[in-house]
């Protein structure tokens, strides 16, 4: 199968907005070179990339990469990205130097592309994440590794988004505590769940990529026994209650299922969400309210926003 390298030449600010339009162009899977990832000073060291290059970077500015499927329609896609690009203009978004260039790849190349930007990720004081070809080796014994082949799926454990959910996760979860994971990506937090003591977890998503990418993931790292990967629309038709839910998916959606999460909730358990942007911090928080949590604790990590919500029923 043939593929074309899209690569965007941009500004940091408008990384964001671009990515969304390649997501709705049905692009997935995109490389982002932003040397700031280089000099990137944190608070703590959780989520920190070691080993990057800077010969893999743009001297200025952010270059994004996306693989689109070599077929009969590309040249229109490809427009459409352009012209969708130019449109953040009207919204006032600084693109850059907004060059795009457009190379052919073969299906090997683009498979490893992005692997050179994927190194072991410190998350929490106990998770280590891993890409399953790099060697690494435990600095203590309490350390606990997650080895990770995100192939097409979106969670390799890097994003501020995937840090705040492992790091509730590693406070609040109980052994033997019964966890649902809605939009499981690559199941990392699944697998982070049952590395941390739970005694089962239903990683759920909606994206069949998802799904084949958590359920190789479940095994790489052993824990098959005690996590199950099913597709499945947010929590429709799951039964029972469980004492842990966590969703590391869009506000816009968290607050549409809400209500649901909490009917799955043991009384007293804990629903943790993330993927908040933090100008939508207010709406999910008022989602929470008004559906009877109370919010035990506010994460933040850049521009992103995690709750730690407890159903008291
Ligand atoms: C931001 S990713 C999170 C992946 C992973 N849990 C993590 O923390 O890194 C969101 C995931 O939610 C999934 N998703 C989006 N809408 C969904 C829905 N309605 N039902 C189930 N999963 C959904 C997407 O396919 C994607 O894998």
């Amino acid at each position: 199968m043939k593929w074309s390298e899209l690569s965007i030449h941009t500004t940091q600010e408008a990384v964001e907005p671009i990515c969304n339009l390649l997501h709705e162009a049905g692009a997935s899977g995109v490389v982002i070179e932003d040397p700031a990832d280089l000099v990137k000073e944190r608070e703590d060291h959780f989520g920190e990339i070691y080993q990057l290059s800077p010969t893999d970077y743009p001297e200025e500015g952010v270059i994004i990469k996306v693989y689109l499927q070599v077929n009969s329609f590309l040249g229109e896609t490809v427009d459409g990205i352009k012209d969708a690009i130019n449109g953040l203009l009207t919204y006032g978004i600084d693109i850059g130097h907004n060059t795009v260039k457009i190379s052919e790849v073969n299906e090997e190349e683009w498979a490893t592309a992005w692997k050179k930007y994927y190194k072991p990720v410190k998350i929490s004081k106990y998770i280590t994440i891993t890409p399953t070809w790099e060697e690494y080796v435990p600095e203590n014994n309490d350390e606990c590794i997650i080895e990770l082949d995100p192939g097409m799926a979106f969670g390799t454990g890097t994003h501020p988004t995937t840090v705040l959910c492992i790091q509730a996760i590693e406070k609040k979860i109980q052994a033997s505590d019964h966890v649902i994971d809605v939009g499981t990506g690559t199941g990392v937090l699944s697998i982070a769940a049952a590395k941390l003591g739970a005694e089962k977890v239903l990683a759920l998503d909606l994206d069949e990529v998802a799904v084949q990418s958590a359920t190789i993931n479940v095994k790489l790292n052993k824990v098959q026994e005690i996590v199950s990967v099913k597709q499945n629309n947010l929590l429709e038709q799951v039964t029972g209650e469980v004492d842990l839910i966590v969703a590391n998916i869009l506000a816009e959606v968290i607050v549409r299922f809400v209500d649901d999460a909490r009917a799955r909730l043991k009384n007293g358990g804990t629903f943790i969400t993330s993927g908040i942007i933090r100008g939508k911090k207010e709406e999910v928080q008022t989602a929470l309210l008004d559906n009877g949590f109370v919010i035990e604790e506010t994460l933040e990590m850049e521009d992103w926003v995690a709750f730690i919500a407890k159903n008291n029923k």
